[in-house]
């Protein structure tokens, strides 16, 4: 048991992060019209080099003009292994209005990656006498990342959210697969004959909860390939909701609702979890610190896991 107290997650919602290119500007007035909690412009793996200068103007035009509502925006810059990235990050920080919210930096490696970006973001940001401070998102996506998850997670304090970007992790870790998230044909154990499938992505995804939950960041479950499978979603979605993370990308509009049920506790839950609340105060109050509820243990550890329940439903509800 540490002395110091774990950091409280910033208290946005972050159910469904919604992707599009920035070179597809038909697509801006649908993801600002969506119910994703977040929408993230792409300048980065989703548009073609070609159009990487047009995208970013895009981009800044969309910020500026776009009514988004109460929505978080993100815009996903080129990686610190490209020449485009410090111009994604000058020009945005110059040219676009204060209703730009987050940067995501995709492939970080080690918290020098952070650093150097917000060495840039924060000269632009005095430069202009900018008063909203930027706020980041990574994706772990490379052996490096998740070899230096918790020195990232800790970068900056301007870091909110941390993402697993299954596609390039998948290539990076050189997994003998193409599919994006979810169940993978060859990951399974053998029983008296029959396949029994594992997760692959299971263990990056703890590591990634277990560092964002030590420094306050929000740990969220990445892309899922194939959006015409809307039941191998869910389940991706529900794995990465019971270990700990707070929602989940989509690639299409397909998803938003997928994850947005997936990633709102359901009233049965939060009645639990209220009730738990309940039966604790009243053990306490007859000088007790374990009770049953429905025929089980609860202690004071359940009050603590009831409460996570309860914020997210209080916080999704805007309370
Ligand atoms: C590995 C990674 O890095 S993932 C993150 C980066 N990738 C992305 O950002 C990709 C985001 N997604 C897309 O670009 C597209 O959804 C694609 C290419 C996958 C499919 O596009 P389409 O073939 O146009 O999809 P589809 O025809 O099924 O679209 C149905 C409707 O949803 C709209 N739509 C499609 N994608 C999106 C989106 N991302 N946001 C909002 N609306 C969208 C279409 O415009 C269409 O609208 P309409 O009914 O008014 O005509
Ligand atoms: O950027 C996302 C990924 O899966 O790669
Ligand atoms: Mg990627």
């Amino acid at each position: 048991m540490s002395f110091r107290l774990q950091p409280p997650s910033p208290a946005v919602p972050n159910r469904c992060q919604l992707f599009g290119p920035a070179s597809r500007t038909s697509l801006f007035e649908k993801m600002a019209g969506s119910a994703a909690d977040v929408i993230n412009i792409d300048l980065e793996d989703s548009v073609a080099p070609s159009d990487k200068d047009s995208a970013r103007v895009n981009a800044i035009q969309a910020i500026n003009d776009v009514d988004w509502g109460k929505k978080c925006l993100s815009v996903r810059i080129n990686g610190l292994d490209t020449p485009w990235w410090y111009r994604d990050v000058i020009d945005i920080l110059e040219q676009a209005g204060d209703r730009i919210d987050r940067i995501m930096i995709p492939k970080v490696g080690c918290a020098a990656d952070i650093y150097a970006v917000d060495a840039v973001v924060t000269a632009v940001e005095r430069a202009k006498g900018r008063t909203k401070p930027i706020r980041f998102e990574v994706i772990i996506e490379s052996a490096a990342g998740i070899a230096h998850v918790e020195e990232i997670a800790a970068a900056s304090p301007r870091m909110e959210a941390m993402s697993l970007g299954a596609a390039d992790f998948a290539a990076s870790m050189g997994m003998a697969t193409t599919g994006i998230g979810g169940t993978q044909e060859n990951y399974y154990m053998l029983r008296d004959g029959a396949k029994h499938w594992s997760d692959p992505w299971h263990w990056a995804q703890a590591a990634i909860v277990a560092a964002c939950r030590t420094h306050g960041v929000l740990p969220v479950d990445g892309p899922f390939g194939d959006f015409s499978d809307d039941e191998g979603f869910r389940a991706q979605a529900l794995r990465s909701a019971t270990l700990g993370m707070v929602g989940k990308w989509a690639i299409h509009p397909k998803q938003i609702a997928l994850a947005n049920e997936v990633f709102t506790p359901t009233d049965e839950a939060v009645a639990d979890a209220r009730a738990i609340l309940d039966a604790m105060e009243a053990a306490k109050a007859r000088g007790e610190g374990a009770t049953t509820y429905k025929g089980k243990l609860i202690d004071i550890a359940s009050m603590k896991q009831a409460e996570v329940i309860v914020k997210q439903a209080d916080l999704i509800a805007g309370n």
